[in-house]
Protein backbone atom coordinates (compact mmCIF):
# COMPACT_ATOMS: atom_id res chain seq x y z
CA UNK A 1 0.00 0.00 0.00
CA UNK A 2 1.94 3.05 -1.20
CA UNK A 3 -0.64 5.82 -1.02
CA UNK A 4 -0.61 8.14 1.99
CA UNK A 5 -2.39 7.22 5.19
CA UNK A 6 -4.47 9.95 6.82
CA UNK A 7 -3.85 10.01 10.57
CA UNK A 8 -6.48 11.59 12.80
CA UNK A 9 -6.04 12.47 16.47
CA UNK A 10 -9.37 13.83 17.62
CA UNK A 11 -9.61 15.53 21.03
CA UNK A 12 -12.58 17.05 22.82
CA UNK A 13 -12.27 20.41 21.05
CA UNK A 14 -9.53 19.79 18.47
CA UNK A 15 -8.52 17.60 15.54
CA UNK A 16 -4.86 16.99 14.70
CA UNK A 17 -4.24 15.39 11.33
CA UNK A 18 -1.37 14.34 9.08
CA UNK A 19 -1.26 12.83 5.61
CA UNK A 20 1.67 10.43 5.90
CA UNK A 21 3.29 9.09 2.70
CA UNK A 22 5.03 5.72 2.92
CA UNK A 23 8.36 7.29 1.93
CA UNK A 24 9.59 9.23 4.99
CA UNK A 25 11.60 11.55 2.71
CA UNK A 26 8.38 12.94 1.19
CA UNK A 27 6.74 15.97 2.83
CA UNK A 28 3.63 15.60 4.99
CA UNK A 29 0.56 17.78 4.97
CA UNK A 30 -0.55 18.29 8.53
CA UNK A 31 -2.56 20.59 10.73
CA UNK A 32 -4.59 21.31 13.80
CA UNK A 33 -8.20 22.45 14.03
CA UNK A 34 -8.74 23.95 17.47
CA UNK A 35 -11.43 25.49 19.67
CA UNK A 36 -14.07 23.55 17.69
CA UNK A 37 -17.61 24.63 18.45
CA UNK A 38 -16.44 28.12 19.42
CA UNK A 39 -16.64 31.31 17.37
CA UNK A 40 -12.84 31.50 17.23
CA UNK A 41 -12.40 27.95 15.83
CA UNK A 42 -9.38 27.85 13.44
CA UNK A 43 -7.53 25.46 11.21
CA UNK A 44 -3.74 25.89 11.00
CA UNK A 45 -1.22 23.74 9.24
CA UNK A 46 1.12 23.02 6.38
CA UNK A 47 -0.12 22.44 2.81
CA UNK A 48 1.27 20.10 0.15
CA UNK A 49 3.69 22.79 -1.06
CA UNK A 50 5.12 23.17 2.48
CA UNK A 51 3.45 26.54 2.96
CA UNK A 52 1.84 27.40 6.32
CA UNK A 53 -1.82 28.44 6.44
CA UNK A 54 -4.38 29.55 8.99
CA UNK A 55 -8.10 29.81 8.28
CA UNK A 56 -11.17 30.55 10.43
CA UNK A 57 -13.69 27.71 10.90
CA UNK A 58 -16.63 29.91 12.04
CA UNK A 59 -17.92 27.74 14.91
CA UNK A 60 -17.50 24.47 13.00
CA UNK A 61 -18.08 21.21 14.87
CA UNK A 62 -15.88 18.10 14.40
CA UNK A 63 -17.71 16.80 11.33
CA UNK A 64 -17.67 20.21 9.62
CA UNK A 65 -13.99 20.69 10.43
CA UNK A 66 -13.19 17.23 9.00
CA UNK A 67 -14.91 18.20 5.75
CA UNK A 68 -12.80 21.39 5.57
CA UNK A 69 -9.61 19.41 6.30
CA UNK A 70 -10.39 16.90 3.53
CA UNK A 71 -11.08 19.67 1.05
CA UNK A 72 -7.80 21.33 2.03
CA UNK A 73 -5.87 18.06 1.53
CA UNK A 74 -7.07 17.92 -2.07
CA UNK A 75 -5.73 15.23 -4.41
CA UNK A 76 -7.01 11.66 -4.48
CA UNK A 77 -8.43 10.26 -1.24
CA UNK A 78 -5.94 8.57 1.11
CA UNK A 79 -5.52 4.79 1.01
CA UNK A 80 -6.65 4.40 4.62
CA UNK A 81 -7.34 6.33 7.79
CA UNK A 82 -5.52 5.60 11.07
CA UNK A 83 -7.18 6.95 14.21
CA UNK A 84 -5.52 7.58 17.55
CA UNK A 85 -7.79 6.02 20.19
CA UNK A 86 -6.61 6.75 23.70
CA UNK A 87 -8.07 3.82 25.68
CA UNK A 88 -8.26 0.27 24.35
CA UNK A 89 -8.71 -1.43 27.74
CA UNK A 90 -7.52 -5.06 27.86
CA UNK A 91 -9.44 -6.01 24.76
CA UNK A 92 -7.25 -4.19 22.24
CA UNK A 93 -3.62 -5.28 22.27
CA UNK A 94 -2.75 -3.93 18.82
CA UNK A 95 -3.99 -1.89 15.87
CA UNK A 96 -7.51 -3.01 14.89
CA UNK A 97 -9.59 -2.57 11.74
CA UNK A 98 -12.70 -0.56 12.61
CA UNK A 99 -16.08 -2.22 12.07
CA UNK A 100 -19.40 -1.77 13.89
CA UNK A 101 -18.45 -4.31 16.61
CA UNK A 102 -15.10 -2.58 17.22
CA UNK A 103 -16.87 0.79 17.42
CA UNK A 104 -19.21 -0.60 20.08
CA UNK A 105 -16.25 -2.04 22.03
CA UNK A 106 -14.43 1.32 21.93
CA UNK A 107 -17.62 2.91 23.22
CA UNK A 108 -17.76 0.47 26.14
CA UNK A 109 -14.08 1.02 26.94
CA UNK A 110 -14.89 4.73 26.94
CA UNK A 111 -16.14 4.40 30.52
CA UNK A 112 -12.45 4.08 31.49
CA UNK A 113 -11.50 7.26 29.57
CA UNK A 114 -14.50 9.60 29.61
CA UNK A 115 -12.38 12.61 28.65
CA UNK A 116 -10.73 10.97 25.63
CA UNK A 117 -12.54 8.08 23.93
CA UNK A 118 -15.85 9.86 23.19
CA UNK A 119 -13.92 12.61 21.38
CA UNK A 120 -11.85 10.04 19.47
CA UNK A 121 -15.09 8.37 18.35
CA UNK A 122 -16.48 11.63 17.01
CA UNK A 123 -13.46 11.69 14.66
CA UNK A 124 -14.02 8.10 13.59
CA UNK A 125 -17.71 8.71 12.86
CA UNK A 126 -17.01 11.90 10.91
CA UNK A 127 -14.42 10.16 8.70
CA UNK A 128 -16.62 7.09 8.25
CA UNK A 129 -19.43 9.34 7.03
CA UNK A 130 -17.12 11.13 4.59
CA UNK A 131 -15.17 8.03 3.42
CA UNK A 132 -17.50 5.04 3.84
CA UNK A 133 -15.42 2.86 1.51
CA UNK A 134 -11.98 3.48 3.03
CA UNK A 135 -10.38 1.08 5.50
CA UNK A 136 -10.14 2.70 8.94
CA UNK A 137 -7.87 1.48 11.68
CA UNK A 138 -7.84 2.21 15.41
CA UNK A 139 -4.39 2.56 17.00
CA UNK A 140 -4.59 2.56 20.79
CA UNK A 141 -2.38 4.52 23.21
CA UNK A 142 -2.71 1.64 25.66
CA UNK A 143 -1.73 -1.21 23.30
CA UNK A 144 2.07 -0.88 23.64
CA UNK A 145 1.74 -1.32 27.40
CA UNK A 146 -0.26 -4.55 27.24
CA UNK A 147 3.10 -6.31 27.81
CA UNK A 148 3.27 -4.98 31.39
CA UNK A 149 3.56 -7.78 33.96
CA UNK A 150 0.94 -7.97 36.74
CA UNK A 151 3.35 -6.52 39.33
CA UNK A 152 3.37 -3.32 37.26
CA UNK A 153 -0.26 -3.17 36.20
CA UNK A 154 -2.13 -4.22 39.35
CA UNK A 155 -3.21 -1.74 42.00
CA UNK A 156 -3.27 -2.97 45.59
CA UNK A 157 -7.06 -3.08 45.59
CA UNK A 158 -9.51 -5.97 46.11
CA UNK A 159 -9.34 -8.46 43.22
CA UNK A 160 -12.95 -8.06 42.08
CA UNK A 161 -12.33 -4.46 41.02
CA UNK A 162 -9.84 -5.78 38.48
CA UNK A 163 -11.70 -8.96 37.55
CA UNK A 164 -15.15 -7.40 37.15
CA UNK A 165 -14.44 -3.77 36.36
CA UNK A 166 -11.05 -3.74 34.61
CA UNK A 167 -9.52 -1.46 37.25
CA UNK A 168 -5.76 -1.74 36.65
CA UNK A 169 -2.92 0.33 35.27
CA UNK A 170 -3.03 0.61 31.45
CA UNK A 171 -0.50 3.30 30.48
CA UNK A 172 -0.78 5.79 27.58
CA UNK A 173 1.31 7.56 24.90
CA UNK A 174 1.97 4.05 23.55
CA UNK A 175 2.55 5.20 19.95
CA UNK A 176 5.18 7.66 21.15
CA UNK A 177 6.94 5.20 23.48
CA UNK A 178 6.86 2.50 20.77
CA UNK A 179 8.32 4.83 18.13
CA UNK A 180 11.01 6.36 20.34
CA UNK A 181 12.18 3.08 21.87
CA UNK A 182 12.26 1.45 18.42
CA UNK A 183 14.26 4.36 17.09
CA UNK A 184 16.85 4.27 19.90
CA UNK A 185 17.19 0.51 19.42
CA UNK A 186 17.96 1.30 15.78
CA UNK A 187 20.41 4.15 16.47
CA UNK A 188 22.30 2.86 19.50
CA UNK A 189 24.95 0.15 19.57
CA UNK A 190 23.15 -1.12 22.69
CA UNK A 191 20.24 -2.31 20.59
CA UNK A 192 17.43 -4.16 22.33
CA UNK A 193 18.61 -3.09 25.73
CA UNK A 194 16.89 -1.41 28.64
CA UNK A 195 15.65 2.15 28.05
CA UNK A 196 13.77 4.73 30.06
CA UNK A 197 11.72 7.08 27.89
CA UNK A 198 10.40 10.44 29.15
CA UNK A 199 7.59 11.73 26.91
CA UNK A 200 7.16 15.35 28.01
CA UNK A 201 4.44 17.16 26.07
CA UNK A 202 1.17 18.59 27.37
CA UNK A 203 0.54 15.12 28.74
CA UNK A 204 3.69 13.57 30.24
CA UNK A 205 4.62 9.97 30.94
CA UNK A 206 7.67 7.79 31.47
CA UNK A 207 8.09 4.25 30.20
CA UNK A 208 10.61 1.47 30.84
CA UNK A 209 11.30 -0.62 27.75
CA UNK A 210 13.21 -3.90 27.87
CA UNK A 211 14.06 -5.60 24.57
CA UNK A 212 11.41 -3.65 22.70
CA UNK A 213 8.59 -4.26 25.20
CA UNK A 214 7.02 -1.88 27.68
CA UNK A 215 7.59 -3.30 31.17
CA UNK A 216 6.35 -0.38 33.28
CA UNK A 217 5.01 3.14 32.77
CA UNK A 218 3.94 6.10 34.88
CA UNK A 219 0.32 6.52 33.73
CA UNK A 220 -2.33 4.19 35.09
CA UNK A 221 -6.07 3.57 34.78
CA UNK A 222 -6.34 7.05 33.25
CA UNK A 223 -3.83 9.54 31.82
CA UNK A 224 -3.86 11.40 35.16
CA UNK A 225 -1.46 9.19 37.14
CA UNK A 226 2.26 9.87 37.36
CA UNK A 227 4.19 12.97 36.33
CA UNK A 228 3.28 16.64 36.69
CA UNK A 229 1.75 17.73 33.33
CA UNK A 230 0.57 20.96 31.73
CA UNK A 231 -2.75 21.07 33.60
CA UNK A 232 -2.88 17.59 35.20
CA UNK A 233 -1.66 17.00 38.75
CA UNK A 234 -0.14 13.55 38.23
CA UNK A 235 0.20 11.57 41.47
CA UNK A 236 -1.53 12.93 44.55
CA UNK A 237 -2.42 11.16 47.77
CA UNK A 238 -5.57 9.13 46.96
CA UNK A 239 -6.88 10.43 50.30
CA UNK A 240 -7.10 13.90 48.74
CA UNK A 241 -10.43 13.06 47.08
CA UNK A 242 -12.17 12.15 50.34
CA UNK A 243 -10.57 15.12 52.07
CA UNK A 244 -11.84 17.63 49.47
CA UNK A 245 -15.27 15.99 49.56
CA UNK A 246 -15.62 15.95 53.32
CA UNK A 247 -13.85 19.15 54.28
CA UNK A 248 -14.71 21.44 51.35
CA UNK A 249 -17.89 19.74 50.13
CA UNK A 250 -16.48 19.34 46.63
CA UNK A 251 -18.32 17.10 44.15
CA UNK A 252 -16.54 14.39 42.13
CA UNK A 253 -17.05 16.54 39.04
CA UNK A 254 -15.31 19.47 40.71
CA UNK A 255 -12.39 17.31 41.91
CA UNK A 256 -12.00 15.79 38.42
CA UNK A 257 -11.80 19.27 36.88
CA UNK A 258 -9.29 20.39 39.51
CA UNK A 259 -6.95 17.46 38.89
CA UNK A 260 -7.24 17.37 35.09
CA UNK A 261 -7.57 21.03 34.10
CA UNK A 262 -6.42 23.33 36.90
CA UNK A 263 -3.34 21.60 38.31
CA UNK A 264 0.11 20.62 37.02
CA UNK A 265 2.39 23.38 35.74
CA UNK A 266 -0.60 25.73 35.53
CA UNK A 267 -1.72 25.14 39.10
CA UNK A 268 1.75 25.27 40.64
CA UNK A 269 2.87 28.38 38.74
CA UNK A 270 -0.43 30.20 38.81
CA UNK A 271 0.37 31.61 35.36
CA UNK A 272 0.61 29.04 32.57
CA UNK A 273 0.68 25.41 31.46
CA UNK A 274 3.19 26.27 28.73
CA UNK A 275 6.84 25.47 29.49
CA UNK A 276 8.12 28.24 27.18
CA UNK A 277 6.18 30.83 29.12
CA UNK A 278 7.32 29.38 32.45
CA UNK A 279 10.99 29.41 31.42
CA UNK A 280 10.67 33.12 30.52
CA UNK A 281 8.94 33.90 33.81
CA UNK A 282 11.48 31.86 35.82
CA UNK A 283 14.30 33.81 34.15
CA UNK A 284 12.66 36.88 35.69
CA UNK A 285 12.50 35.05 39.07
CA UNK A 286 8.74 34.49 39.14
CA UNK A 287 8.47 32.27 42.26
CA UNK A 288 5.49 30.25 40.97
CA UNK A 289 7.24 29.50 37.66
CA UNK A 290 10.48 28.55 39.44
CA UNK A 291 8.63 26.19 41.77
CA UNK A 292 6.60 24.62 38.94
CA UNK A 293 9.75 23.82 36.94
CA UNK A 294 11.55 22.49 40.01
CA UNK A 295 8.70 20.15 40.98
CA UNK A 296 8.22 19.09 37.32
CA UNK A 297 11.90 18.08 36.93
CA UNK A 298 12.20 16.40 40.32
CA UNK A 299 9.09 14.29 39.70
CA UNK A 300 10.42 13.16 36.31
CA UNK A 301 13.72 12.10 37.92
CA UNK A 302 11.87 10.30 40.71
CA UNK A 303 9.70 8.45 38.20
CA UNK A 304 12.70 7.42 36.08
CA UNK A 305 14.54 6.16 39.15
CA UNK A 306 11.48 4.16 40.21
CA UNK A 307 10.98 2.67 36.73
CA UNK A 308 14.64 1.64 36.57
CA UNK A 309 13.68 -1.16 39.01
CA UNK A 310 11.80 -2.84 36.16
CA UNK A 311 14.91 -3.13 33.93
CA UNK A 312 17.58 -5.82 34.27
CA UNK A 313 20.06 -3.27 32.88
CA UNK A 314 19.87 0.47 32.19
CA UNK A 315 21.31 1.31 28.76
CA UNK A 316 20.03 4.84 28.55
CA UNK A 317 17.42 7.54 28.95
CA UNK A 318 15.56 9.14 26.04
CA UNK A 319 13.78 12.52 26.10
CA UNK A 320 10.91 13.30 23.72
CA UNK A 321 7.73 15.43 23.37
CA UNK A 322 7.60 19.22 23.02
CA UNK A 323 9.40 19.81 26.33
CA UNK A 324 11.76 16.82 26.09
CA UNK A 325 12.82 17.82 22.57
CA UNK A 326 13.31 21.53 23.24
CA UNK A 327 13.82 22.42 26.88
CA UNK A 328 17.51 21.60 27.36
CA UNK A 329 17.49 23.20 30.83
CA UNK A 330 14.70 20.83 31.92
CA UNK A 331 16.73 17.84 30.67
CA UNK A 332 19.80 19.08 32.55
CA UNK A 333 17.83 19.42 35.80
CA UNK A 334 16.33 15.96 35.46
CA UNK A 335 19.81 14.42 34.96
CA UNK A 336 21.16 16.46 37.87
CA UNK A 337 18.44 15.00 40.09
CA UNK A 338 19.57 11.44 39.22
CA UNK A 339 23.04 11.33 40.78
CA UNK A 340 23.19 7.55 41.39
CA UNK A 341 23.16 6.23 37.82
CA UNK A 342 26.56 7.30 36.49
CA UNK A 343 24.91 9.63 33.94
CA UNK A 344 27.15 12.24 32.32
CA UNK A 345 25.49 14.97 30.29
CA UNK A 346 27.42 16.84 27.59
CA UNK A 347 26.47 20.49 28.18
CA UNK A 348 27.29 21.36 24.54
CA UNK A 349 25.40 18.46 22.95
CA UNK A 350 22.46 19.10 25.30
CA UNK A 351 22.27 22.79 24.40
CA UNK A 352 22.57 22.06 20.66
CA UNK A 353 20.02 19.23 20.47
CA UNK A 354 16.79 21.26 20.25
CA UNK A 355 14.16 22.20 17.66
CA UNK A 356 13.56 18.73 16.24
CA UNK A 357 17.21 17.56 16.28
CA UNK A 358 17.87 13.90 17.04
CA UNK A 359 21.02 12.80 18.83
CA UNK A 360 23.05 11.74 21.83
CA UNK A 361 23.59 14.25 24.60
CA UNK A 362 25.84 12.27 26.96
CA UNK A 363 29.55 12.91 27.44
CA UNK A 364 30.40 9.62 25.79
CA UNK A 365 32.03 7.78 28.71
CA UNK A 366 30.88 4.45 30.13
CA UNK A 367 27.51 4.59 31.87
CA UNK A 368 24.04 4.88 30.40
CA UNK A 369 23.54 6.83 27.16
CA UNK A 370 21.39 9.96 27.00
CA UNK A 371 19.34 10.69 23.89
CA UNK A 372 16.90 13.22 22.45
CA UNK A 373 14.59 11.62 19.87
CA UNK A 374 11.74 13.71 18.41
CA UNK A 375 8.60 11.64 18.65
CA UNK A 376 6.47 10.75 15.63
CA UNK A 377 3.11 9.51 16.85
CA UNK A 378 1.53 10.17 13.44
CA UNK A 379 4.27 8.20 11.64
CA UNK A 380 3.86 5.30 14.09
CA UNK A 381 0.05 5.28 13.66
CA UNK A 382 0.44 5.34 9.85
CA UNK A 383 3.03 2.54 10.05
CA UNK A 384 0.79 0.32 12.19
CA UNK A 385 -2.22 1.08 9.97
CA UNK A 386 -0.26 0.06 6.86
CA UNK A 387 1.15 -3.03 8.54
CA UNK A 388 -2.28 -4.25 9.67
CA UNK A 389 -3.87 -3.69 6.26
CA UNK A 390 -1.05 -5.44 4.42
CA UNK A 391 -1.37 -8.46 6.76
CA UNK A 392 -5.17 -8.58 6.50
CA UNK A 393 -6.31 -6.95 3.25
CA UNK A 394 -10.07 -6.46 3.02
N1 LIG B 1 11.38 25.69 22.65
C1 LIG B 1 10.71 25.20 23.69
N2 LIG B 1 11.20 25.35 24.94
C2 LIG B 1 10.52 24.87 26.02
N3 LIG B 1 9.35 24.23 25.93
C3 LIG B 1 8.81 24.05 24.71
C4 LIG B 1 9.46 24.52 23.53
N4 LIG B 1 8.68 24.20 22.46
C5 LIG B 1 7.59 23.56 22.96
N5 LIG B 1 7.66 23.46 24.29
C6 LIG B 1 6.66 22.92 25.25
O1 LIG B 1 6.16 21.68 24.84
C7 LIG B 1 4.85 21.51 25.40
C8 LIG B 1 3.90 20.98 24.35
O2 LIG B 1 4.38 19.74 23.93
P1 LIG B 1 3.75 18.94 22.67
O3 LIG B 1 4.45 17.63 22.61
O4 LIG B 1 3.78 19.80 21.49
O5 LIG B 1 2.26 18.80 23.18
P2 LIG B 1 1.11 17.78 22.83
O6 LIG B 1 1.13 16.78 23.95
O7 LIG B 1 -0.13 18.62 22.83
O8 LIG B 1 1.45 17.16 21.48
C9 LIG B 1 4.43 22.89 25.93
O9 LIG B 1 4.62 22.93 27.34
C10 LIG B 1 5.43 23.80 25.27
O10 LIG B 1 5.68 24.96 26.02
C1 LIG C 1 -3.12 10.22 26.92
C2 LIG C 1 -2.60 11.62 26.95
O1 LIG C 1 -2.15 12.11 27.96
O2 LIG C 1 -2.60 12.26 25.79
P1 LIG C 1 -2.13 13.76 25.49
O3 LIG C 1 -0.68 13.83 25.84
O4 LIG C 1 -2.38 13.87 24.02
O5 LIG C 1 -2.98 14.63 26.33
MG1 LIG D 1 2.93 16.16 20.43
Amino acid sequence: MRDPVLVINCGSSSIKYALVPEDPALPRQSGLAERLGGNDARLKGVDADGREFSQPLHGADHAEAMAVILERLGGPPPAAVGHRIVHGGERFTGATRIDPAVLRAIETTGALAPLHNPANLVGVRATLALFPALPQVAVFDTAFHQSLPPRAYRYALPQHLYAQHGIRRYGFHGSSHAYVSGRVDHLSTRAHGGWLVAHLGNGCSTCAVWQGQSVDTSMGLTPLEGLVMGTRSGDVDPGLHAHLGRQLGWSLERIDTLLNKESGLLGLSGISNDMRRLEQAAAEHHPGAELAIEVFCYRIAKSLAALSCSLPRLDGIVFTGGIGENASAVRARVIEALPHFGLRLSATANAETVGGQEGRIDAGAAGPELWVIPTDEEGQIAFETRQLLSETPA
